[in-house]
């Protein structure tokens, strides 16, 4: 309040003085130039002095001087600007009027006023547009966001994604009694990212575990954190985990964390500064508050690759849980809860639908019922009939791009299904010592077609047999692919495969000393660390690759049926558990055996 009235005054106080600065100078040039002086030349004015007609001059520094007559008619002509003017003109009886320095001095005085008086308006002005502005700064720091409490929705709502939802329910705990876990010690978790493709319930998952555990759920998206303004974005963060703290336990769930918290390009010129600031302000509110406080950050991405390091650490988002498509079974499932509460023909088989909608996402499914339930409103059909499930498919798919998974063909589900199982087949054959805890076919978001979970027994060191081995599982995938499909049929899906094959060799031949051929060498110091590569090194690499190739081939050869009862086995279900592979390899050994 009082800072605003100084400022009011100041204002009132330039105005006056600039009105009155106005008033002032017409005042004083009406005083002393009541009308316009006559222009004569500078003989004239030489002629009128002797003739003693000037009554006064006034010199300045200006081109020109100034006069009156004795009339007092005012004159003006050239200035000579001769030494000996003034004397002169002072013999002459003729009063001489510096007005130079006087005048300029006054003019200095007069300008400074007015300036000032300006600088005046002008910074009341532009106070009252910044207050305008903070108030607006501080209207746009504090974000939206939506809270809910005692939601509906709890992790019976979710299906599928097994393993996701059990990592997230142990938080549950943590976040209703995290007293509890601070009495043992336990370092709480303080966020968690979820990542995986799109709809595939994520934001689901982070409001099932506010709710189940009964606590605030603030929802904000990353991109609301990205601003034009700087350091707005930083401060939308504060803001958001001050509004955090004073509510006490909570969920902070932060939508599409990849618009703030993309890997930061050091190299870079400038531009990306204020994302720089609001991921630090990120990081900083993070390291700042306690587990146990009971406030869990979870974030969204769907891709975990594209973050920044410094996201990952302990202490910030140190859990990460995938959130993938569903499965058959999931599908299933999904369908299932989509359908119990509308009107469905007891015609319809959920299955076949499952079947059908490889690579769709939990968002899809629902999407996929919900429009077949607006086919059948909309012919005021007693049931929601297969007619309708169909129509509503071909209305899903229609609406999306094409490089989309779900209109992957079945022709490539079937080279990954067979691809994989060739893996599989390797793995169980060569080291059974690995755990193969999941084969499925379904495209994780690390972009592969399919994937196999091969668990490696703990050893201290790598023996040469298990290195070949690997070599040789990693193979397996492009050996089934030109088995099964034919030697002008094999695919780019084996590049990642192709990779890791060649790190192992290399290492073996350059580092550890595994090549009868090339020596016990370590090539890294002859050849420098930097990938450095000679001709006999390459060739012998390429020919270890090609007896291992072989031997891949001849030993997948032998057991082809056991890759088809596998490969059939992802087909029908896209996922194969742990103890389903060793159902199916168990009783082909046995088949073999006898
Ligand atoms: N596993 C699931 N079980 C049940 N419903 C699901 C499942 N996955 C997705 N849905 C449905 O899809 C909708 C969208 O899911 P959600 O917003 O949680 O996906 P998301 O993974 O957060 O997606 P995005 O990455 O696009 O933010 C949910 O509201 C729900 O109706
Ligand atoms: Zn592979």
């Amino acid at each position: 309040m009082k800072k605003f009235n100084k400022n009011r005054w100041i204002l009132v106080v330039s105005v006056v003085i600039i009105v009155l600065s106005i008033i002032s100078f017409g005042i004083y040039r009406q005083f002393f130039y009541p009308e316009k002086p006559i222009e004569i030349t500078y003989g004239e004015f030489l002629e009128n002095i002797e003739e003693k007609q000037v009554s006064k001059v006034m010199l300045s520094d200006d081109a020109k001087i100034q006069g009156e007559f004795q009339d007092g008619q005012r004159f003006i002509t050239d200035h000579p600007r001769s030494d000996n003017l003034k004397e002169r003109l002072l013999m002459e009886d003729i009063q001489v009027i510096e007005v130079g320095e006087k005048q300029s001095m006054g003019q200095i005085i007069t300008f400074v006023i007015v300036i000032g008086s300006f600088a005046g308006v002008a910074y009341y002005l532009s106070k009252q547009g910044s207050k305008q502005a903070s108030k607006e700064y501080d209207k746009m720091s504090s974000v939206e966001f939506s809270t809910q409490k005692e939601s509906s929705i709890s992790f019976s709502n979710i299906a599928g994604n097994e393993e996701a939802k059990e990592n997230i329910m142990e938080l549950v705990d943590f976040l209703k009694n995290p007293e509890k876990y601070q009495r043992y010690g336990a370092r709480m978790p303080k966020g968690v990212i979820l990542y995986g493709p799109p709809g595939t319930g994520k934001t689901l998952m982070a409001k099932a575990l506010a709710s189940e555990a009964g606590v605030d759920f603030l929802a904000v998206s990353g991109s609301d954190f990205v601003q034009v303004y700087a350091g707005l974005g930083a401060g939308r963060v504060r803001n958001l985990f001050k509004k955090a703290s004073e509510k006490g336990k909570c969920v902070i769930f932060i939508d599409e964390i990849d618009a703030i918290g993309k890997k930061r390009d050091r190299g870079g010129l400038g531009g990306s500064d204020e994302s720089d600031r609001t991921l630090n302000a990120l990081l900083t509110e993070m390291s700042g508050f306690k587990g146990s406080e009971g406030i869990i950050v979870m974030a969204a991405t769907n891709r975990l690759d594209i973050l920044d390091e410094a996201l990952l650490r302990p202490g910030r988002f140190d859990r990460q849980i995938e959130v993938g498509l569903p499965d058959l079974k999931a599908r299933q499932d999904i369908l299932k809860l989509y359908t119990k509460d509308r009107p469905i023909a007891t015609a319809v088989s959920i299955e076949r639908i499952a079947h059908q909608t490889v690579y769709f996402s939990g968002a899809k499914l629902e999407n996929l019922m919900n429009e077949a339930a607006i086919y059948a409103a909309r012919e005021d059909a007693s049931y929601i009939s297969e007619k309708h499930i169909d129509r509503a498919f071909y209305t899903v798919i229609a609406g999306e791009e094409k490089k989309d998974r779900s209109n992957i063909k079945e022709a490539d589900r079937s080279i990954t299904a067979y691809h994989e199982a060739g893996h599989t087949v390797a793995t169980k054959l060569l080291c059974p010592e690995n755990k193969v805890t999941k084969v499925t076919i379904i495209p994780s978001t690390k972009g592969a077609g399919g994937f196999s979970m091969n668990i490696p027994p703990d050893r201290m060191y790598h023996r040469k047999k298990d290195m070949l081995n690997n070599i040789k599982v990693a193979l397996a995938g492009r050996v089934v692919e030109e088995l099964v499909f034919g030697e002008d049929n094999i695919t780019t899906g084996a590049s990642n495969d192709i990779q890791k094959a060649t790190e192992i060799i290399v290492a073996m031949t350059k580092q550890f000393g595994m090549s009868e051929e090339v020596g016990m060498i370590n090539y890294d110091i002859l050849l420098g660390q930097s990938g450095g590569m000679d001709q006999k090194l390459i060739e012998s690499c390429n020919k270890t690759m090609k007896i291992l190739y072989t031997e891949t081939k001849e030993m997948i050869q032998e057991n082809i049926a056991l890759v088809k009862a596998i490969a059939e086995g992802l087909m029908d279900k896209e996922t194969l558990k742990e103890d389903e592979i060793q159902e199916i390899v168990s009783s082909y050994l046995m088949k073999k055996a006898v």
